[in-house]
C-alpha cells in the first residue's frame, strides 16, 4: 500500500482511561484499553472495526479523530501528523471527519427542527453562501436520502428509527468529509432497516469517494458493506485483511471462533435492493 493511497493512518495507538495526570513527568495508573494498535484507512474504501463488547472498537474509533487522549503513538490524517495537533488547527479538519452515532436521537437536538439540524452546520462550516443556499443543499441531500421533505419541520423524535439514523447520515454527507465513522448505527434497527441504511451508505461512499470506518460487532453487517476489516479482542488487533479472504479463510482463531458462532448471513440480499427505500419514502 503506498503511503499516498492512505487517508488515515494510526500507529502503536496506546490509550488509557483514568489516567492521572502529573504537574511533571508522564500521566499514571488508569485502565489500558488499547494496546498498540495499528491501522490504515485508504482513500475511498470501507474498513471494519470488528470484536465483542469491550474489545475497545468504540476507542480506538474515537482514538482516530482525537476525540480521545491517546498515551502513545501517531495518528496521521491526509499526510499531516495530526497527533498532538492544537484545536485551533484541528477545527477546519474536523469538518473533514465526521461521525454517524448508534443512537441518532442521543446525537441530534430533541429541541430542533431536521430543518434546522440539516442548514446550520451548513452556515457554521461556511459551505453554504446563504440560507438560501443552505436550504436548496439540504432539499438535496433529503431526496439522496430518501427522506420526506415532511421532515424538515419535525423533531427528531416524530421520525422513525431508520428516517432517524438517514438524518444523521445527511447531517455528515452535507458537510462534504473525507472521512466517516460510523458507530453501530445499525444495531438498534430492523433487519429490511438495517439494510436500507447500509444500501444508502454504500452509495453514498462510492459516490462521494468517502472512506469510512464502519464498527460493528455484526459480522454480518461488515460484510454487506466493507472492503477490509481489523478484527479486535482485548484492545488489540488479532487479524487485518480483506473481508473476503477473513471471512472464507480467517486467519486467526480467535476471528474463526466470532465466524462459528454468528449465524451468517443475516441480512436478506433481497433487502440490498433500491425498491424498498422509495417505496417507504413514498409510503411516508
Ligand atoms: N470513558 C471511559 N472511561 C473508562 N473506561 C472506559 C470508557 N469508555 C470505555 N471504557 C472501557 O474501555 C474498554 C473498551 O470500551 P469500548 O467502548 O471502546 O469497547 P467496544 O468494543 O466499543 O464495546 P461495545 O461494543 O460494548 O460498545 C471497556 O472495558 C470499557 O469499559
Amino acid at each position: 500500500m503506498s503511503q499516498s493511497d492512505i487517508l488515515l493512518s494510526a500507529k502503536g495507538i496506546d490509550v488509557t482511561y483514568g489516567a492521572k495526570r502529573h504537574l511533571f513527568g508522564p500521566a499514571g495508573g488508569g485502565i489500558k484499553v488499547l494496546h498498540s494498535v495499528d491501522i490504515d484507512i485508504r482513500c475511498g474504501e470501507t474498513v471494519g472495526i470488528v470484536g465483542e463488547s469491550g474489545s475497545g472498537k468504540t476507542t480506538l474509533g474515537r482514538a482516530l479523530l482525537r476525540l480521545v487522549d491517546i498515551s502513545a503513538g501517531t495518528i496521521h490524517f491526509d499526510g499531516k501528523d495530526i497527533t498532538h495537533m492544537p484545536d485551533a488547527e484541528m477545527r477546519p479538519l474536523r469538518r473533514r471527519m465526521q461521525m454517524i452515532f448508534q443512537d441518532p436521537m442521543a446525537s441530534l437536538n430533541p429541541r430542533h427542527t431536521i430543518r434546522r439540524i440539516l442548514v446550520e452546520p451548513l452556515l457554521l462550516h461556511g459551505l453554504a453562501t446563504n440560507r438560501r443556499d443552505a436550504e436548496r443543499r439540504v432539499a438535496a441531500i433529503l431526496d439522496r436520502v430518501t427522506l420526506p421533505h415532511a421532515c424538515l419541520d419535525r423533531n427528531p423524535h416524530e421520525l422513525s428509527g431508520g428516517q432517524r439514523q438517514r438524518v444523521g447520515i445527511a447531517r455528515a454527507a452535507l458537510l462534504e468529509p473525507d472521512f466517516v465513522l460510523a458507530d453501530e448505527i445499525v444495531s438498534g434497527l430492523d433487519v429490511s432497516t438495517q439494510a436500507q441504511v447500509l444500501n444508502l451508505l454504500k452509495e453514498l461512499s462510492r459516490d462521494l469517494g468517502l472512506s469510512m470506518a464502519f464498527i460493528s460487532h455484526d459480522l454480518s453487517v461488515i460484510r454487506a458493506v466493507c472492503d477490509r476489516v481489523y478484527v479486535m479482542r482485548n484492545g488489540r488487533v488479532v487479524e487485518e485483511g480483506d473481508c473476503e479472504r477473513v471471512f472464507a479463510a480467517p486467519a486467526s482463531s480467535y476471528t474463526r471462533m466470532l465466524l462459528d458462532a454468528i449465524p451468517l448471513p443475516e441480512i436478506d440480499p433481497h433487502w440490498l435492493g433500491r425498491k424498498s427505500l422509495i417505496e417507504e419514502a413514498s409510503d411516508a
